[in-house]
């Protein structure tokens, strides 16, 4: 059996799947937390990774390795490979001033979808390198290369590959590649601002206008490029770089320091953005409509052309197959729950048991989940708010029916901004592992929905990529349940009068 690793280094923690190549079996997993916050220390995810990996019983026996990860994180590195400083992370909205200046000074955000796909709001990288290099310009100064979370954990793995076997002890400090061995994919590249998913290529004049200068950037690698390959697409190098000299990589991999297991080599995928990955492993086709409710909510279809939505809602991204994914993104969902648990002071089954208890609409406790501002719609200083309490909904169960709702509420808008008509709305993330959540957003969205079994889609997406490395992978999709509920727009009705009342 030829088993491949799947990692997805999101915002709150790391998981590693283990599975067979051909039929995408699992054999093991394992998964380390995140520290919280929205600026961390890339270190952090390393160790995660590392002890995640340990965790899902080590590398030894794996042919190929594809790391997904969060998407827009800004990674600085200075000429030797050290971290600047901590990365900033997609819901960190410190740079939301940056980004309407920069979507001013282009022209206004038809400019922007123009160009890039998408309008910069404080998530994109490129806006959080306007903000450094206003706010920190000695971290800016120092920033010689930039790069995304992905990215830069692809980068030190193969340092680590190259240097022996698994060992979670000697991988710590494992000696980094150089800088130009950095590689990226076209998925998580079009996060970034500063690439075009109708070129396929780095938009270097848009990075130097937001930063002032054109650091090095990741080679962009195709859907089946190997890490470390001198083959790749090379499609979008850096500024000035011709790609990687001597072969990159390859050499150093695995089986020539004498690997203990099976695999003589351990190859690297490009890996993506976690949402992308995600689609690969839930098996999205055209046609079909994808709702995360992880850290971020995320609502996002496979297509075959690019978008350019000049509202600023749809982010035209690029997907990890050579198509494209255009996304709408909030910065609430399933820590919306974690929130109303904490105040109910329940678990997150017993939130799902109380939210059932209380009627459709919660009687009227409409809950505006803005708890760490929004990006969809465009308010990163707002904060949420409960609206319609009276006696009779001061109850757990209403602030749990109120809390989901809201939540899904701000999906179904994020949906209907997505303008189709879907053949399957495929609903997973930590939160779709709810019963209230599976039940209620029938009602919410007004369509019928499906719920893959609860899994690691997004490691299970980077699997499928590192899968197809090694062979031809025939990955079946286990079935799905289908919830079906009455449409309750008059929840919705609710929900867009109290988002109007808002404090930011
Ligand atoms: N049974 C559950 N009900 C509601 N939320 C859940 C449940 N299980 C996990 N979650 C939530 O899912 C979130 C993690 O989901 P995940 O998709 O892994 O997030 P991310 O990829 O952003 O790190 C956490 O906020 C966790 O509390
Ligand atoms: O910013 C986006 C998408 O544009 C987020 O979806 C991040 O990619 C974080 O994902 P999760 O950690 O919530 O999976």
């Amino acid at each position: 059996m030829t088993l491949v690793a799947g990692v997805d280094s999101s915002t709150q923690s790391c998981k590693v799947v283990i599975r067979d190549a051909e039929t995408g079996a699992l054999v093991r997993e394992g998964r380390a937390p995140h520290p919280g916050g929205t600026e961390v220390h890339p270190s952090h995810w390393w160790a995660a990774l590392l002890q995640a990996i340990s965790a899902a019983g080590g590398l030894d026996d794996v042919a190929a390795i594809s790391v997904a990860g969060q998407q827009h994180g800004m990674v600085c590195l200075d000429e030797s490979g050290n971290v600047v400083r901590d990365a900033l992370l997609w819901n960190d909205t410190r740079s939301a001033q940056a980004a309407l200046d920069l979507t001013a000074e282009l022209g206004g955000p038809q400019a922007w979808a123009d160009a890039v796909g998408s309008v910069p709001v404080a998530s994109f990288t490129v806006t959080k390198l306007r903000w450094l290099a206003e706010h920190e310009p000695a971290n800016a100064r120092r920033t010689a290369a930039v790069c995304l979370p992905h990215d830069w954990l692809t980068w030190r793995l193969a340092g680590a590959l190259a240097s022996g076997p698994f060992d979670a002890a000697a991988w710590a400090d494992a000696p980094t590649p150089p800088l130009d061995h950095l590689t990226t994919d076209r998925g998580d590249a079009s996060g970034t601002g500063y690439w075009s998913p109708f070129t396929g290529a780095y938009r270097p004049d848009l990075l130097k206008a937001a930063f002032g200068t054109v650091p090095l950037l990741p080679r962009v690698l195709g859907p089946t490029d190997e890490v470390g390959a001198a083959s790749g697409t090379g499609a979008g190098a850096s500024p000035g770089s011709t790609g990687l000299p001597g072969g990159g990589l390859a050499a150093g991999f695995g089986g020539a320091a004498g690997f203990g297991g099976v695999a003589e080599r351990v190859l690297i995928a490009p890996g993506t953005g976690d949402n992308m990955a995600a689609a690969l492993g839930v098996g999205a086709r055209p046609g079909d409509v994808v709702v995360s409710l992880g850290t971020s909510g995320t609502v996002f279809a496979v297509a075959e052309t690019p978008s350019a939505d000049p509202t600023g809602a749809v982010a035209g991204f690029a997907d990890a197959t050579g198509r494209f994914l255009p996304l709408v993104c909030t910065l609430n969902a399933a820590r919306v729950m974690d929130a109303a648990a904490r105040i109910a002071g329940v678990g997150l089954d017993e939130l799902s048991d109380l939210a059932l208890q209380a009627p459709p609409g919660a009687d009227g406790l409409t809950l505006v989940p803005y708890l760490e501002g929004e990006r969809t719609p465009n308010r990163p200083t707002a904060t949420g708010s409960i609206h319609g309490l009276t006696l009779a909904t001061s109850t757990r169960a209403h602030l749990a029916r109120a809390a989901i709702e809201g939540m899904l509420c701000g999906l179904a808008d994020a949906l209907d901004a997505l303008a189709m008509r879907p053949e399957r709305v495929l609903l997973i993330g930590g939160a779709a592992r709810s019963e209230a959540v599976r039940r209620i957003a029938p009602t919410i969205f007004g369509v019928p929905i499906m719920v893959p079994p609860p899994a690691e889609y997004v490691a299970n997406g980077a699997a499928h990529q590192a899968a197809t490395l090694v062979t031809t992978p025939d990955w079946h999709s286990e079935d799905t349940q289908t919830y079906e509920g009455e449409a309750a727009p008059e929840i919705r009705t609710r929900y867009t009068r109290a988002t109007t009342h808002i404090l930011d």
